[in-house]
């Protein structure tokens, strides 16, 4: 979705990827505001994600999950960089990608993310992801209800609260109608990665979403202070969802922060 092979290399290019349940769709604002503004912008459908056409109940790897985006990075015309942005668990994505792909990303941005040094041990993550007492999930059963769950995705009663709190009423409503269930067991192969001294001496940028019911505020602190990035940027009003409860704020800082990379 969005953009062609990139081939112009004078032209900043922006990649963009979903977290859990989310895809390539969600990121319709952002792009549209960064082609008109003379940008280049495409955002990935992982494996299982978006119109991706395969079961997201199937795909039990992470390398698996994140197969179209690193195509996408190995498809890039020799020193021609990317602009990577990932959102939510996605940052586990653009992890991974920033140490595969280390010498196509020019810089990474990390939005109410999940930002873990590669060789870490520690995540700041509590895996029950139990927010306050509420079962806000729902689980799937690709393989029978008698074997572990496959997939997860919000119950449609709380997507509102916690990801779509401040966000135009349509973009919820559109959005309930392309959730699919996020592949647990890919999932779980997150933040799994060596030391990687080279991918450390690219930028990293945090954007933090300060009216998130998701991701605490505190606990994307905890993320900061653990691996403090180049910059760090707070969206006010933000829920979870900043591509559609602030977009324009959102572009804003995007090209606030491209404008220190030193090209
Ligand atoms: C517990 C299963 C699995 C997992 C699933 C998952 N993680 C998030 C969602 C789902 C279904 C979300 O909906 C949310 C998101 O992407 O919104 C668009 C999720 C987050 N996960 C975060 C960090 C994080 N998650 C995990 C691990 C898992 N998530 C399980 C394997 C880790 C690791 C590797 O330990 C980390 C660091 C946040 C960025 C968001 C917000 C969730 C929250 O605050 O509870």
């Amino acid at each position: 979705m969005g953009g062609g092979d990139g081939g112009d290399d004078s032209v900043l290019h922006f990649v963009f990827v979903h977290g859990a349940s989310h895809g390539a769709w969600c990121w319709y604002k952002l792009t549209t505001l960064l082609d008109a503004a003379g940008f280049k912008a495409t955002s990935v459908d992982l494996t299982g994600a978006g119109i991706n056409l395969t079961d997201s109940n199937t795909v039990v790897d992470f390398e698996h999950y994140n197969r179209p985006l690193f195509s996408l990075l190995s498809d890039l015309p020799p020193h021609h960089k990317i602009i990577l942005v990932g959102h939510s668990i996605g940052g586990g994505s653009v992890t991974e990608a920033l140490c595969k792909f280390t010498d196509k990303i020019s810089m990474v941005v990390y939005l109410a993310a999940d930002m873990v040094q590669p060789g870490s041990t520690s995540s700041p993550h509590d895996s029950t992801m139990a927010v306050g007492e509420e079962d806000i999930w729902e689980f799937t059963y690709g393989e029978g209800d008698d074997k572990p769950p496959t997939g997860m995705l919000m119950k449609e009663e709380f997507r509102r609260h916690y990801y779509y709190s401040q966000s135009p009423l349509e973009d919820p409503t559109l959005a309930c109608k392309l959730l699919r269930p996020a592949p647990l067991r890919a999932l779980n192969g997150a933040d799994k990665l060596a030391p990687n001294p080279e991918a450390e001496k690219v930028p990293r940028v945090y954007i933090k979403t300060a009216k998130d019911n998701l991701f605490d505020p505190l606990r994307q602190d905890r993320v900061v202070e653990k691996w403090p990035p180049s910059q760090l940027y707070i969206l006010e009003e933000s829920d979870h969802s900043a591509f559609f409860s602030v977009p324009t704020t959102l572009f804003a800082y995007l090209l606030r922060a491209v404008s220190f990379l030193q090209l």
